[in-house]
């Protein structure tokens, strides 16, 4: 596969994911290639069998089989190795920079060291770095279902290696485990000099998209698609240009029809919109596969696409000269790709 992006394409339009959890880029090929090489036997027979039960009727349903093949991720060279993958892929959509989200004490449950993840997705986006040209880094997710002072330990812990980190995350099974019980952990977290989304309004109520403001002080919404069932909710998040970090392949996996329609009705509605993969490996799509299909079923101008790749990198934590070039690569494909409509039409 190339690494380049094809530049007269959507694929090729520059843009930066905020809402990606790399353990979510696990393609079946790799989970056997590294069951293999830790001498783990999958309950699968093969990677058919295994891409075959990736048909989810719901967030949790999906969350099972998202933990269960993270279970083969043993050693520092797995996590780089599977880290690296994605960033090839996404280099080849357009990707310039990746916030990327992962879930340590899904690891460290299975005694892998905290020390293992971090090192591996580090090293693998320093090597992203140089040779791909991607910029970014890890947002740690706690994981709300397990007990708060779970999150609390898992943040002690890395108290000591904070650079590693740009932030902190909220993600797993939502409904039932609302923003609230976090906030003394965020604003440990905010102590330590971490920046703060979590996930709401995904499958849980738009309330919690309210406690994530309030109480979490998050500055980005990961999902955010139920916000629109409080209108007060909507007036709030454009007049203060709270970023959603919408998923539009994994709404539509996940959440059917309904849930992917959330995406039109939210720029519509004037919302600071980005468009993110997710999880890639089980949702059937990279980031650039999530603008064609948006494209392609709600027919959203160029000009439109062009906005949601400018969202990316407003509302990401790279520094302002890092947002100014990756705009001004946005602008340069701007102007290759109208130079490219007008050679086609003569
Ligand atoms: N879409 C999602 N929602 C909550 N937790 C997740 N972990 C991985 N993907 C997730
Ligand atoms: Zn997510």
């Amino acid at each position: 596969m190339s690494q380049h992006a094809p530049a007269h394409s959507l694929l090729g339009l520059p843009k930066a994911e905020l809402h990606l959890h790399i353990e979510g880029t696990f393609e079946p090929e790799l989970v056997f290639a590294l069951a293999a090489r830790n001498g783990i036997e999958l309950p699968y027979a093969s990677v058919e069998e295994l891409r075959q039960s990736y048909s989810f009727d719901g967030l949790v349903s999906f969350l099972d089989l998202y933990y269960e093949c993270m279970a083969v991720l043993r050693t520092e060279r797995d996590f780089y190795e599977l880290a690296m993958a994605y960033y090839e892929r996404a280099s080849a959509q357009g990707v310039r920079h990746a916030e990327i989200f992962f879930d340590p004490q899904a690891h460290t449950s299975r005694g892998v060291s905290i020390d293992t993840v971090i090192d591996g997705l580090s090293r693998a986006a320093a090597d992203a770095h140089s040779t791909l040209g991607i910029t970014g880094g890890l947002i740690m997710c706690f994981l709300r279902d397990l007990p708060v002072s779970s999150a609390h330990e898992t943040l002690e812990s890395v108290a000591h290696r904070v650079g590693d980190l740009i932030g902190v995350g909220l993600d797993s099974a939502e409904a039932g485990f609302p923003p609230s019980l976090f906030a003394e952990v965020y604003s440990r977290a905010a102590e330590l000099g971490l920046r703060l989304v979590a996930h709401a309004g995904e499958e849980g109520p738009s309330d919690y998209v309210w406690e994530a403001l309030r109480l979490l002080k998050v500055e980005r919404i990961d999902h955010g698609v139920r916000s629109l069932e409080d209108s007060d909710l909507v007036d709030y998040l454009r007049e203060n240009r709270i970023p959603l970090t919408v998923c539009p392949l994994s709404n539509l996996r996940l959440g059917g029809h309904v849930a992917f329609n959330a995406l039109p009705a939210l720029i519509e509605a004037g919302l600071f919109v980005t468009v993110n993969s997710d999880d890639p490996a089980y949702f059937g799509g990279y980031v650039g596969d999530n603008f064609t299909q948006i494209e392609r079923v709600f027919g959203l101008s160029q000009s439109k696409l062009v906005e949601l790749a400018q969202n990316s990198v407003v509302a990401s934590f790279a520094p302002d000269s890092r947002k100014q070039q990756l705009l001004a690569e946005i602008d340069e494909w701007i102007g290759v790709n109208q130079g490219s409509q007008l050679s086609a039409r003569r």
